[in-house]
């Protein structure tokens, strides 16, 4: 009997699908042939250690960066041929950040709020829907400079709520914080994703913030090692544990050296 090969079906439903994505600084290659796909209302987790390429994946996701070579698509929508429908569905907080200290909170969501075009009073209702949210509420009138590291990224979080993407994009937004704070952070997202069926694609190297029913991408050196859902991952790389499965993948040894990332200059 003829043996029959499935037909790869695009899947346009996809939250985002990244597709043979390269990009270089210069001479210096920071991501090479890149491909992986997020399914809508998932979380996938985007592990990899400091240099593997996972800011200037979000760098070319949010259109920062022109898309050098391959393509992405956010709901189907081209980030470069469509970047309008693409855009207007991601909100994202940057690892770094961007919120203006002497502003109060309220003043810096509205500023983003006039940026999307949103009237008044509906801009009103959403600013104190996501600060509901991330419980900051109480402090909506008071300056950013006087909030803690991790109050802050519950504004910025917030402040990427407020346009209603179907999407976040979260560089690393834990880092810096202490425990608590991280894990407020970890629990509004995962309520979020769970309440809203929101997708969220987290670039993180603290292995803790991942859960058994993730997705994964595992990245080094600006290469995908592998991806999926995170139960896949495990059983593809031969790991018990998602902290295995991340030395494995991720901090082996540097590609061509020898040497471990981590000890690189
Ligand atoms: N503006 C730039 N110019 C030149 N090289 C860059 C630039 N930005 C990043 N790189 C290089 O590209 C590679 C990927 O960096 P990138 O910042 O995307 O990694 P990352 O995974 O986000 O790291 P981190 O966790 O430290 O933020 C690294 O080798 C880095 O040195």
């Amino acid at each position: 009997m003829e043996h029959v090969q499935p037909i790869p079906v695009e899947d346009t439903t996809a939250a985002i699908q990244v597709q043979g994505v390269s990009h270089s600084y210069g001479r210096t290659p920071a991501l090479t042939d890149v491909s992986f796909s997020v399914p809508a209302g998932s979380i996938a987790m985007l592990l990899g250690l400091n240099g593997a390429g996972k800011t200037t994946l979000f760098s070319l996701i949010s259109r920062l960066f022109a898309v050098q070579k391959g393509s992405i698509r956010i709901f189907g929508y081209d980030i470069g041929r469509q970047s309008r429908e693409a855009l207007r569905r991601i909100g994202i907080v940057f690892q770094s950040r961007t919120l203006d200290l002497d502003l109060s909170v309220r003043q810096n969501l509205a500023y983003h709020a006039a940026l999307h075009g949103l009237d008044r009073r509906e801009t009103n209702r959403r600013i104190e829907a996501v600060l509901e949210t991330v419980e900051m509420a109480s402090r909506m009138k008071d300056k950013v400079r006087s909030l803690s590291g991790g109050q802050m990224r519950r504004v910025e979080i917030a402040r990427a709520l407020l346009h209603e993407p179907p999407l976040l994009l979260l560089d690393e937004p834990t880092v810096g914080l202490d425990i608590q704070s991280r894990a407020s952070i970890v629990r509004f997202i995962r309520r979020l994703v769970a309440e809203k069926g929101i997708s969220v694609l987290w670039a993180t190297h603290l292995i803790d913030e991942v859960e058994l029913s993730d997705h994964a991408v595992m990245l080094r050196q600006g290469r995908v090692m592998a991806a999926g859902p995170l139960e896949a991952v495990l059983a593809q790389s031969g790991s018990s544990t998602v902290e295995e499965a991340f030395n494995r993948l991720c901090r082996a040894p540097s590609i061509g050296t020898g040497v471990p990332e981590e000890d690189m200059p």
